[in-house]
């Protein structure tokens, strides 16, 4: 061991979880890393950043919401190194290395392909572990800042590989009691619903920032925890650069809601200066406001709406939006349309009809009806939580629908009808039936 080098201990539990299926390997955790209590904690370091831009989601701003990101896409991450001799984060200096038992992962999850964010990593893979694994490992340019000569949209291009063994996200749609319930698990574990809240605002900003880039835009939020989205969406697209009113019947200080209400009152504690907040204001006021904006987004209703109405002041505020949207604005919808039921799909008097729903979470039975595009548009789920393993207990994979009138498997409809997979020739080449060989030379028929 050199005088300035360390002897380190790797602390940081693995992440992953019997759906992982590409295992990404770095050397060891940097000084800043272990500070941080988990991987890649640099702030210069673009793992995360080559990671939210593959999936197309905002940069996981948290250790939790960064665990969240590699469970949800079925990521498993870890270092090769169990412990070593190292100069600060100096891969070059590594000595006495020990490495880890990948095993622990690759006995749990069906890992098909394993990633090193660099040379060295790579390099005491081959070493150490691949005779443990069985599994040879491709090698990633690093994501480190001592890489800066690659940008990172080279880096982002060449880690699009791993999504070749990466499935598509499920989307189930839920009853909203059993969305409700869901959020209640999973808070009940540890991530509340004020940071459920944090990630769906945060999402809405990112989408409606996304396609959107650069306008005007006005939030109108209702009084319960559809406009607590709004509040923090409002925050972080000013944050982003957009000139943003904020429209609402209520200070933050006088809505009920939770955590709406704590939303609402941090955003006023630190409200950035392109961001307005107009309480309760006229009609006529508020339709000056629409027309003024590129996009509106509407968060005055979600899953708490029903009934056959909308009442005052949200009906005229819906009216308003919906003639803008008539001459061109874009209409974002958060959760769901306002006067849409998310349980039914049917459409109070007035609805917003949005271009795009953004929901929170997972989809839900109403937005799945087949007349919902004409309400919500393009519906894109927020992934604000891992919500896997709450629904694969309370949602059996269904069996596949059949439409009314196909054949009982098993039974075919007409007595005649043939094996599927039969040729012209009556032969199945899937079938288990053994080939009859044929003679290799025919008997001479003159003998
Ligand atoms: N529970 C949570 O932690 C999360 C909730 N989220 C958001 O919260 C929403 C659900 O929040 P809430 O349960 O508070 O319900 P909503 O905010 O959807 O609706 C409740 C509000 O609607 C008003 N309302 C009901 N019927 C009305 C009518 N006919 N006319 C006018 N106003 C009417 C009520 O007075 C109440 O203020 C979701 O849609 C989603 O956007 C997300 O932030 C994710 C996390
Ligand atoms: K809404």
């Amino acid at each position: 061991m050199t005088a300035s080098s360390e002897h380190i201990v790797h602390e940081i539990e693995p992440v992953f979880d019997r759906h992982s299926r590409v295992l990404i390997l770095g050397t060891m955790p940097s000084p800043k890393s272990r500070e941080e209590g988990f991987f890649y904690g640099h702030p210069r370091n673009r793992f995360w950043t080559v990671l939210a831009s593959l999936f197309h989601e905002p940069v996981p701003a948290t250790n939790q919401r960064k665990r969240d990101l590699l469970l949800r896409h079925g990521i498993a991450l870890w270092d090769v190194l169990a412990s070593c001799d190292i100069e600060g984060a100096s891969d070059a200096s590594i000595k006495n290395a020990k490495p880890n038992d990948l095993t622990r992962i690759t006995s749990a999850a069906p890992i098909e392909a394993v990633f090193c964010t660099g040379a060295k990593s790579a390099e005491l893979y081959r070493r150490y572990c691949e005779s443990q694994t069985g599994i040879p490992a491709v090698q990633l340019p690093s994501t480190s800042p001592a890489n800066a000569a690659m940008d990172t949209e080279t880096l982002t291009a060449a880690y699009q590989v791993i999504l070749d063994h990466l499935e598509a996200p499920r989307h189930v749609a839920l009853h909203v009691p059993e969305v409700v319930a869901l959020e209640q698990a999973i808070a009940a574990d540890g991530t509340s619903l004020a940071e459920l809240m944090d990630r769906a605002g945060g999402f809405l900003a990112f989408y409606t920032h996304t396609l959107h880039p650069e306008g005007r835009i006005a939030v109108l939020c209702g009084t319960g925890n559809n406009g607590g989205d709004g509040w923090v969406a409002a925050g972080w697209l000013a944050e982003a650069g957009h000139d943003v009113v904020l429209i609402t019947p209520r200070s933050a200080d006088e809505l009920r809601a939770e955590p709406a209400k704590s939303a609402a009152q941090k955003l006023m504690q630190a409200l950035p200066e392109s961001c307005r907040i107009l309480i309760a204001p006229e009609a006529d006021a508020v339709a000056a406001e629409l027309k003024a904006a590129d996009v509106i987004i509407d968060a005055i209703l979600g899953t708490g709406f029903s009934g056959d109405s909308v009442k005052e002041p949200f009906a005229r505020w819906i009216e308003e939006a919906c003639a803008c949207r008539e001459s061109g604005t874009a209409v974002i919808a958060a959760d769901c349309p306002s006067g849409y039921s998310a349980e039914t799909g049917k459409a109070a008097s007035p609805c917003i009809k949005a271009d795009e729903t953004v929901t929170m979470i997972t989809s839900k039975v109403g937005l799945e009806r087949p007349w919902a595009f004409t309400y919500c548009g393009n519906v894109t789920v927020a992934p604000i939580a891992y919500t896997r393993p709450y629904l694969d207990e309370t949602q059996p994979d269904e069996p596949e629908e059949q439409p009314a009138d196909a054949p009982a498997p098993g039974k075919p409809d007409e007595q005649f009808r043939r094996p599927e997979n039969e040729d012209d020739d009556g032969y199945d080449p899937y079938s288990d039936r053994p080939a009859t060989p044929e003679p290799l030379f025919q008997q001479d028929p003159w003998n």
